[in-house]
């Protein structure tokens, strides 16, 4: 008798970064209403499935060892839930490559968490449609919608309720990469605080950098470009200031911190002047590691794995 040996389905997912983050009140249910506009871009997790007599999660890369592989790893949850939906069990190994920062704001864990919900529709053939694929993601976390969705999208409601946004080429960007990171509540809690003591400066009117992004027009969008909670993120991590400045210093256009943070993001006029400056910015010694990105890229999809090795 033949046996046929199934084959992973894998799954890339992007990392985002909030180009747009103005932070309302804190509402009754502990989340606080966002109006944000995200980019998704290149620098990405994969995420593999594969029938096994129980389910289980490998992660490997980037800060893997900081990852949990219990039912607390948000793809965990997403099997759960999914087989649930599907009346089956959720006997699957998932196996996760990290190529995005963890805690890093750049939505490490919802990436996963998306990838492994089309990773599951596909090995379990649900054939589930993108709204129901949606509520499952916003279940899951606020960013994991986006990390579906992908390109460039607003975000309203606590960052899940999306819209795209019209957006022409490819933007550059190099990614300052921390020793630590960062927790997401903490720095929003921290935003409370410097709230209720001041007045932290707060990101403008949305309108001219929806203009930038529909131009493609790189120098137009970095003085557009503001998170409220990055001073927050400065206040738990003061070193930051260097190495925005040093980014900055080494021919960005201008940088950011990274939705939550500790990653600082830097957009640069074109893909050599990003080469350049990520050279620059890791002889800087203002960070951990860098890396060079692009988007917008398409959200979590099915892709044909890179042999083993061939990295
Ligand atoms: C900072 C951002 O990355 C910007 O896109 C997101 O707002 C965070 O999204 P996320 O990591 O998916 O966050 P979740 O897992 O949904 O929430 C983690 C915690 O962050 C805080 N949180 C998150 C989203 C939001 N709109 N308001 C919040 O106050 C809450 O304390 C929440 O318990
Ligand atoms: N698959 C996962 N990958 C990374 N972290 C995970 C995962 N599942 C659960 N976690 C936990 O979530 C925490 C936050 O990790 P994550 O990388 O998602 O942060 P983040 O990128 O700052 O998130 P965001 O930008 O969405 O706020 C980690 O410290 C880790 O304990």
């Amino acid at each position: 008798m033949l046996s046929v040996v199934p084959r992973p389905v894998t799954v890339r997912a992007p990392s985002k970064v909030n180009l747009h983050l103005s932070v309302g009140d804190l509402r009754e249910d502990g989340y606080h209403e966002l109006s944000t506009v995200f980019q998704a871009l290149s620098l990405a997790d994969d995420v593999s499935v594969i029938p096994s007599d129980a389910l289980s999660v490998r992660v490997r890369g980037e800060g893997a060892e900081s990852v949990p592989t219990d039912r607390t790893n948000l793809v965990w949850k997403a099997a759960e839930m999914l087989a649930a939906e599907a009346g089956i069990a959720p006997d699957v190994e998932i196996s996760i490559v990290k190529g995005i920062p963890v805690a890093g704001g750049m939505a490490g864990g919802s990436a996963d968490a998306a990838a492994a919900l089309v990773a599951l529709d596909e090995l379990w053939h649900l054939h589930l449609d993108r709204d129901t694929l949606s509520g499952f993601a916003a279940r899951l976390g606020s960013d994991v919608p986006f990390s579906l969705h992908g390109g460039t999208a607003v975000g309203t409601g606590r960052g899940e309720k999306l819209l795209p946004v019209l957006s022409r080429n490819s933007f550059h960007w190099v990614l300052a990469l921390s020793k630590g990171g960062l927790s997401t509540p903490t720095v929003f809690r921290e935003l409370d605080r410097l709230r209720a003591e001041g007045d932290p400066p707060r990101v403008g009117d949305v309108g001219e950098l929806m203009h930038a992004l529909a131009a493609g027009d790189a120098e137009a969008l970095a003085p557009l470009l503001g998170n409220d909670l990055q001073a927050a993120a400065l206040s738990l991590a003061p070193d930051l200031r260097r190495t925005l400045r040093a980014g900055v210093t080494a021919g960005a256009l201008a940088g950011i911190v990274s939705g939550s943070g500790p990653t600082c993001a830097f957009l640069c006029t074109d893909a050599d002047a990003a080469v350049a400056v990520g050279a620059e910015l890791s002889g800087a010694g203002v960070c951990r590691t860098v890396r060079v990105a692009s988007g917008p890229v398409p959200g979590a999809r099915v892709i044909d794995p890179e042999p083993e090795g061939s990295l």
